[in-house]
């Protein structure tokens, strides 16, 4: 509890509240609670295979003690997404450092043994910039219970006022029952509900029905550098997963706004960076304008050969090895819940693709690679009539990536198709492309550790969970399922309409809160398995 009452009481003396919280109160009040009726069909489903400390009562008890803390919840991640901890911007090199040390001694805490493990430098623009430590802890070593292993992100996208956010994106804000803010849900909102869920077990003086072991790494947006590398010729020849039975990870959303889902499959990225340069310096376009090749030009001719109006991807044989859709995938689609013009209205796009329908538009999301234009860098993207020619452009573009897509394929295609077209452009401008890439995922959803979290979820939100896949990647999903051999599952916390990595990114109280009680349900799930 030390780490709430710490935080509570740094919150509480910022705001000279008069509202002062111990340890011994809350205990005294949980042990007063009583069955709620929620949990009548939880007895039912159970198959316990081996004797553990848990009871049935643990979880009621637990969840009590959750609906008490709400508070200290809310004013932890108000903690967490104040340290702007922005990967891709070396800028912010020291606050994801910042975040990766505030977190180990959350860890440390609630009892976990941690390291920071070094994974080297990152090169940006010739120069060597120092990559976070990975942070990484270990919970409980009962060789009589399972250990899962655990993974989340404590970097976030960039976010500023300016972008169109209706409050600071760096100082959590509570509206509406949504708590606003950069990282709220992705994925500063779920690391912590791992932190609350076995701090409750612990508060209400319970042991954790598995062992745990944790990787938190705060590079994830930016490709994930060093990570795959620390996993899988570092920890794993050390013996880190010799233990671990299952990986879980919650960095992604439900599929709309009211049904939860627990996610077994993921898209890969293939990010590209074109980089083209027409002269060493920005040019006034007054003195210069008509005399010069420009590379803003050329990088927009380019970029406008990827991809078709119709959302058809244009480099050649690019869906070559795209896995075929059986009639088996093909009907999975059927049965999903999805509403195609809430999504639509939730977005506030004028028209969606594939004429709105719901199976190819979740094909389109899960199934079938995408392409994106991000941006330009060095652009004049700021308001005002700035009338420079840009010296040097860097056009960025993804390519989400299917199964059997492997990224070395993808990104000689995509080297071979823009190669081509800069030929038929016939510029002398010097033109540059690379990329970073990492593989698509997916996992075996009919397995015992998916129908643990499936009670578990059930149990929280009193519906069965919908077994999806969703569009965006997480790079190193892929890795832990090599590196441990086990199964791994992705347990969303937030809501599908949380969007996150765009302005007013929020994660709901009760997803926040309901996410906690139901990490710990897994956790009791997961810990009734055959070992
Ligand atoms: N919550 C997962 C997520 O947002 N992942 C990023 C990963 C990424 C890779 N390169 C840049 N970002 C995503 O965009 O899917
Ligand atoms: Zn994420
Ligand atoms: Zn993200």
């Amino acid at each position: 509890m030390s780490y709430l009452l710490n935080s509570l009481n740094r919150q509480l003396s910022l705001l000279s509240s008069k509202v002062l919280i111990s340890n011994a109160n809350l205990i005294r009040e949980i042990e007063t609670v009583k069955v709620r009726p929620l949990l009548k069909f939880y007895s039912v489903t159970q198959q316990p295979v081996s004797e553990k400390m848990t009871t049935e009562k643990t979880l009621p008890k637990l969840f009590k003690f959750v609906d008490q803390n709400v508070e200290s919840y809310k004013n932890l991640l108000k903690e967490a997404v104040a340290i702007p901890s922005i990967s891709c911007d070396a800028k912010h090199r020291e606050d994801c450092n910042r975040m990766v040390f505030w977190m180990r001694d959350k860890l440390k805490e609630v009892g976990a043994a941690t390291e920071l493990r070094d994974v080297g430098y990152q090169t940006i623009d010739g120069k060597e910039i120092k990559l976070p430590p990975v942070l990484v802890g270990t919970l409980g070593n009962d060789t009589k219970k399972n250990t899962i292993c655990v993974y989340g992100h404590l970097d976030v996208q960039p976010a500023l006022k300016s972008d169109g956010w209706d409050s600071e994106p760096f100082d959590l804000q509570e509206r509406d029952g949504k708590l606003y803010g950069r990282g709220s849900t992705d994925d500063k909102g779920p690391v912590l509900g791992w932190l609350h869920a076995i701090n409750a077990y612990k508060e209400i003086g319970e042991e954790l029905p598995v062992n745990l072991k944790f990787v938190f790494e705060c590079m994830e947006e930016s490709g994930s550098e060093g990570l795959d590398e620390l996993l899988m010729n570092k920890l794993k020849p050390e013996g880190f997963f010799d233990t671990v039975d299952y990986v879980c990870i919650s960095d992604n959303y439900w599929l709309g706004t009211t049904k939860p889902c627990i996610t077994y499959g993921l898209r890969g990225i293939s990010y590209y960076f074109l980089e083209i340069e027409c002269a060493k310096m920005d040019l006034h376009s007054g003195v210069f304008g008509g005399t010069v090749h420009e590379a803003m030009s050329d990088l927009i001719y380019l970029m406008n050969t990827l991809v078709a109006k119709d959302g058809k991807i244009l480099i050649t044989d690019i869906y070559k090895s795209v896995a075929p859709l059986t009639d088996n995938e093909s009907k999975l689609y059927d049965s999903i819940d999805f509403d195609t013009e809430a999504y639509r209205k939730s977005i506030e796009a004028y028209e969606l693709l594939h004429k709105g329908v719901k199976e190819q538009i979740l094909m389109h999301r899960w199934r079938y690679p995408s392409l994106s234009l991000h941006g330009i860098e060095g652009a004049a993207f700021q308001p005002g009539a700035k009338t420079v020619i840009p010296g040097k452009v860097i056009g960025k573009f993804s390519i989400r990536l299917v199964p059997d897509q492997e990224p070395d394929e993808v990104e000689k295609l995509v080297f071979d198709y823009v190669h081509k077209k800069w030929a038929e452009r016939e510029s002398p401008n010097k033109m540059r492309i690379w990329a970073q890439s990492g593989r698509a995922w997916t996992e075996n959803p009919d397995h015992p550790h998916y129908q643990a979290a499936a009670r578990a979820t059930k149990l929280i939100y009193q519906t069965d969970p919908d077994m999806s896949r969703e569009g965006g990647s997480i790079p190193v999903t892929i890795t832990l399922q090599e590196a441990s051999g086990k199964n791994v599952l992705l347990l969303p916390m937030g809501a599908g309409d949380d969007m996150a990595h765009s302005q007013n990114e929020k994660l709901n109280v009760r997803n926040y809160i309901e996410g906690i009680k139901l990490f710990a349900a897994y956790l009791y799930e997961v810990g009734k398995l055959a070992k």
